[in-house]
């Protein structure tokens, strides 16, 4: 089996990638990202040689390119990542999220439908890894996401998605594509984009600088370790019903004060400082548009229909990620200095 992996190298794709290269010898891997700021091919220096692993650089919102990809290599599978992800530059930026995410997204479908539907649809599937701010904000309480709950998108990112998730269901009611959609909770770990929470403000902390929170830091979100969203991608790619959408979460809700607060301790202690000392860094902001007050998914259908669960609790998870971003202090530093995009442009050169 071929398989089209979209935004392999970004944060989520790089573990995706990594994790379907070395669990399944037998597949061909084409890992298809157009290597935006937040794209890095260092995340998958250990296995760029790997015989059954091939790295295309493109865009998705580019429709000549995906037709003339899917017509050279034939694939026989996609999973589709790529995506603008941050919801501030949404913000400031929503046109890149209707191009990548919508029109990208379309692109995909039309070249899967083109390809796959002369033949029959029998053994090709296109999965979207989605997102669980489809389903808006809920206030605090029991209440959780299930996949029945209607979309509220309120972001532009979120309504960028939604939109996405829909073209894809469009797709398979109209055409008969052969899909599966997964939505997600906020993902946390190695090889993260230090502009998203977590790596931001352990990037902030290890340089000494102010750590912010927006508004009240009350807004509260469930956190899964990347390496355990791989697991679950590879169970729905593998196990999941056609047509079947399963959400995806930790079971792990966290205020984000009291989580800055944690990751401030966990800082201390592993750089050997005074715990308390990193919480002097926390400094409160103004708050984000729109923001978003609270993401809470209920994970029950993939655990019971398909057997997935997480591996590690939300401490280990946070020790591993902290212990990277110290280790791998080089790679912080060149993404944050733009001097991996060199490093990408070279490795991609003549290819
Ligand atoms: C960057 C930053 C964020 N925040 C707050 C804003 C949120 O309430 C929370 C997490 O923010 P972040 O931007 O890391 O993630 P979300 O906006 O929840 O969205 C993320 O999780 C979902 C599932 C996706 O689908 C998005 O792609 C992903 O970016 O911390 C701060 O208080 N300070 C900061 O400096």
């Amino acid at each position: 089996m071929k398989i089209l992996i979209t935004g392999g190298a970004g944060f989520i794709g790089s573990h995706v990638v990594r994790l379907f290269v070395t669990k399944y010898p037998e597949y061909q891997i084409l890992n298809l990202d157009a290597l935006t700021y937040a794209g890095n091919l260092e995340n998958l220096r250990d296995i760029e040689n790997a015989s059954n692993y091939k790295f295309i650089k493109g865009d998705i919102a580019d429709q000549n390119f995906i037709d003339q990809l899917f017509a050279n290599e034939e694939p026989d599978a996609v999973i589709h990542l790529a995506a603008e992800s941050h919801v501030d530059r949404s913000i400031t930026d929503p046109m890149a999220f209707v191009k990548t995410n919508v029109i990208g997204t379309v692109n995909l479908l039309n070249a899967a439908r083109h390809l796959w539907q002369p033949g029959g649809y029998e053994g090709h599937v296109f999965y979207h890894v989605s997102t669980d701010e489809v389903y808006g904000s809920l206030d605090f309480g029991p209440e959780m996401f299930t996949e029945e709950t209607s979309y509220d998108p309120r972001s532009p990112y979120s309504a960028s998605k939604a939109s996405s998730d829909h073209f894809v269901r469009a797709w398979h009611h109209t055409y008969g594509l052969p899909i599966k959609l997964s939505n997600c909770s906020n993902n946390y770990g190695p090889n993260h984009f230090p502009e998203k929470l977590i790596p931001l403000a352990i990037h902030r902390l290890r340089t000494g600088q102010p750590v912010p929170v927006y508004g009240k830091g009350e807004n509260v979100r469930d956190w899964l370790f990347v390496k355990d969203h791989a697991t679950a991608i590879d169970a729905v790619f593998h196990k999941g019903k056609n047509g079947d959408t399963y959400n995806i979460g930790g079971v792990n809700e966290w205020q984000n004060l009291k989580l800055i607060e944690l990751l401030c301790d966990v800082v201390d202690q592993k750089t050997g400082q005074e715990v308390g000392t990193s919480r002097k860094l926390i400094k409160f902001v103004t708050d984000r548009a729109g923001h978003d007050m609270r993401y809470a998914i209920d994970s029950s259908k993939i655990m019971n229909e398909l057997g997935w669960k997480p591996s590690v609790t939300f401490e280990q998870g946070l020790a591993q990620t902290v212990d990277w971003y110290l280790e791998n202090e080089e790679w912080l530093n060149s993404v944050t200095s733009g001097a991996y995009q060199d490093y990408n442009a070279k490795q991609y050169a003549g290819r």
